[in-house]
C-alpha cells in the first residue's frame, strides 16, 4: 500500500501508510488501542473505504474493487469478533467458504489435517466452541477460499493463554508452509515470536517498520508507546 489513508468521519484513523507485504512473509501489526490496526486491515480488504493512497495487490491498484472480489483474487479476512456462522456446525462454516473457493491446496481434509484441534469439533456448533476453537475456526474459514494473502485481526483478544498457544501452534504450522500472512496482535511477545517482520502503528502512522530478528523487545515497546520508558 502506498500513501494510504483511511477516515472514520472526522478522525484520520490511518495516516501516510506504506509498505509491502512479500510472498511467503509473516507481518504482524502491533499498536496501542486505537491506533488505526483494524481500519487498515479492513481497508485492505475492501470492508472500509480509503480516504487517500492506494492498496495494489499483484500489480493491480484495487481502488473500486469490492471486499469479495477480493476473496476471490485471493485476500481473506479473519476479523475481529470471528463472525462465524453459530448456528452452523464447524463443518459448515468451512464448507460454506469453500463453496466458491479458488482453486488451490486447502479444502476441509486439508485444513482439517492442518488444524487437528477442529477435527473432533467438526460437527459442534460454532456458538457452541470456546474462543479458541472459534478463533481457530475462523482462521480455517479463511484458508478455505485459499488465500494468497490472509489478514487476521486481533489473533489472541479475549482467548484464554491455553486457547492463544494454540492458536499460535495453527499459525506456526502456516508460516511453516509459506502462507503470506499480515495479523493484528496486540502481544508483543507473541507478535515478535510468530512474525519475520513487525510494523507499529501509533496514532494511524506507521513508527517501525522492521524485520523482528533486527529489533529489538525495547525498541519496539519504544515505539509501541511513543517515547522510551525511563529507566
Ligand atoms: N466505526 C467507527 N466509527 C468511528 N470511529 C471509529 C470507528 N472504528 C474505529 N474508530 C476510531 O478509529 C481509530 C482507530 O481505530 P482502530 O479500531 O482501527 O484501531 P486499532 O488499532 O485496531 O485499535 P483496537 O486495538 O482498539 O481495535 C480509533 O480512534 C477509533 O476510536
Amino acid at each position: 500500500m502506498d500513501g494510504l489513508g483511511s477516515r472514520h468521519g472526522l478522525l484520520h484513523a490511518v495516516r501516510g501508510v506504506s509498505f509491502a507485504v512479500a510472498e511467503g512473509e509473516v507481518v504482524a501489526l502491533i499498536g496501542a488501542n486505537g491506533a488505526g490496526k483494524t481500519t487498515l486491515l479492513r481497508t485492505v480488504a475492501g470492508a472500509h473505504p480509503p480516504a487517500e493512497g492506494m492498496v495494489s495487490y499483484d500489480g493491480a491498484d484495487l481502488a473500486g474493487v469490492p471486499a469479495h472480489e477480493r476473496v476471490r483474487r485471493g485476500i481473506a479476512l479473519v476479523p475481529e469478533g470471528r463472525k462465524l456462522f453459530g448456528e452452523l456446525t464447524v463443518e459448515e462454516n468451512l464448507l460454506v467458504a469453500g463453496r466458491r473457493a479458488r482453486p488451490g491446496p486447502w479444502n476441509l481434509e486439508t485444513v482439517l489435517d492442518a488444524f487437528p484441534v477442529l477435527r473432533p469439533l467438526r460437527g459442534r456448533l460454532a456458538a457452541r466452541l470456546s474462543g479458541g476453537q472459534q478463533q481457530a475456526t475462523a482462521i480455517a474459514r479463511a484458508l478455505m477460499t485459499n488465500p494468497r494473502l490472509l489478514l487476521i485481526d486481533e489473533v489472541s483478544l479475549g482467548l484464554s493463554p491455553k486457547a492463544v498457544d494454540e492458536v499460535y501452534a495453527n499459525l506456526t504450522v502456516l508460516r511453516d508452509r509459506d502462507a503470506t500472512v499480515l495479523l493484528v496482535e496486540q502481544d508483543l511477545n507473541r507478535a515478535l515470536a510468530v512474525a519475520d517482520r513487525v510494523i507499529c502503528l501509533l496514532e494511524g502512522s506507521i513508527v517501525l517498520d522492521r524485520k523482528t530478528a533486527a529489533v529489538t523487545r525495547d525498541e519496539v515497546v519504544t515505539a509501541y508507546f511513543g517515547f522510551a520508558r525511563p529507566s
